[in-house]
């Protein structure tokens, strides 16, 4: 589902002494099948830009569009439109309140009126998408899980809506690495699989690298930077100045590039880990294992 925004500001606490310009006159396009990262520093937007997808915010002025549906600051996202757009919010974990996992996660779907059997099969299939097994797990409290469990049944209850556009704030915060491959390569497979929209707001640049097809940089309520992620990582002086760091493998290819001479120097567009290995492997010959 294609995005628009189209000069969109948000204002908080609008003409109280608490007023706060979260937004700027942001006018972007996400296309269809997308991945997108969002980056910034704290406070630069990014939350308040994505709770705009599904209605949690209205624009203070400008519009956006979600596929046909179009959001105004007088115009909601239709109730049977928002099933489209699941947002995984911070801590997803903290709005679990079933009794049990498979309640939890057919929650969604029930509220949206799908007949019963349907929904247990959406339940089934959303919780092995994010390696649960069904059988053992369905029946348990989600709150006797461990937060990494916790976190994936969250995940599912999103998933068991069948959105066409996924936005997930930070969906690894405050996981072990381990946790966060699982969440993030589940996320990275369900995306290709189902075709979705999707985008990740994440503080980890590695992450960004990683997964990303499109980069949209946020600072002080606007869209700083946006492009592919080798146009964004080219740019480390920029991104320094906004506070932000460049992946490992972007520094490490800068720093290679100062020591090399011009004509044995590495392409800017080696920005993740298995590329830049396999492109060093041909140029010292040696064939790849596998
Ligand atoms: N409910 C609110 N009321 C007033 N101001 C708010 C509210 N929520 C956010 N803000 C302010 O709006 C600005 C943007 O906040 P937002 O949460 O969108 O940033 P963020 O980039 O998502 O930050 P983080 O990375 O910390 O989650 C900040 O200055 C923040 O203090």
């Amino acid at each position: 589902m294609q995005i628009t925004f189209d000069q969109v500001s948000h204002i908080y606490a609008k003409g109280t002494p608490f007023e706060r310009v979260a937004l700027h006159n942001i006018s972007l396009t996400i296309p269809s099948g997308s991945f997108v990262g969002i980056i910034g520093h704290t406070g630069s937007g990014k939350s308040t830009l994505i709770q705009h997808l599904n209605g949690l915010l209205m624009p203070s002025s400008g519009q956006i569009t979600l596929g046909d549906a179009v959001i105004t600051p007088k115009r909601r996202l239709p109730h049977a439109q928002r099933r489209d757009i699941g947002l995984v919010f911070q801590y997803p974990e903290h709005q679990l309140f079933e009794e049990t996992v498979a309640k939890d996660v057919a929650f969604g779907p029930l509220n949206f009126d799908l007949p019963t059997e349907m929904v247990e099969a959406r339940v089934k299939e959303s919780l092995e998408i994010v390696g649960l097994d069904y059988a053992t797990i369905k029946d348990r409290s989600p709150f006797h899980l461990s937060g990494g469990q916790m976190r994936r049944v969250a995940l599912a209850g999103v998933l068991a809506m069948q959105p066409k556009v996924l936005v997930l704030d930070e969906p690894t915060a405050g996981l072990d690495p381990a946790g966060r491959v699982t969440i993030l390569e589940g996320i990275y497979r369900i995306h290709r699989e189902q075709n979705l929209t999707t985008l990740l707001v994440t503080h980890s640049m590695e992450e960004a690298a990683r997964y990303a097809d499109y980069l949209l940089v946020m600072a002080q309520g606007q869209v700083a930077m946006q492009g592919k992620p080798e146009e964004v990582f080219m740019q480390v002086d920029r991104l320094r100045e906004l506070s932000l760091d460049v992946p490992e493998t972007v520094a490490l290819v800068s720093q290679m590039n100062h020591l090399l001479p011009d004509k044995a120097s590495l392409p800017s567009s080696l920005y993740r880990e298995e590329e830049l290995i396999a492109h060093l492997l041909e140029r010292l010959s040696v064939p790849k294992e596998g």
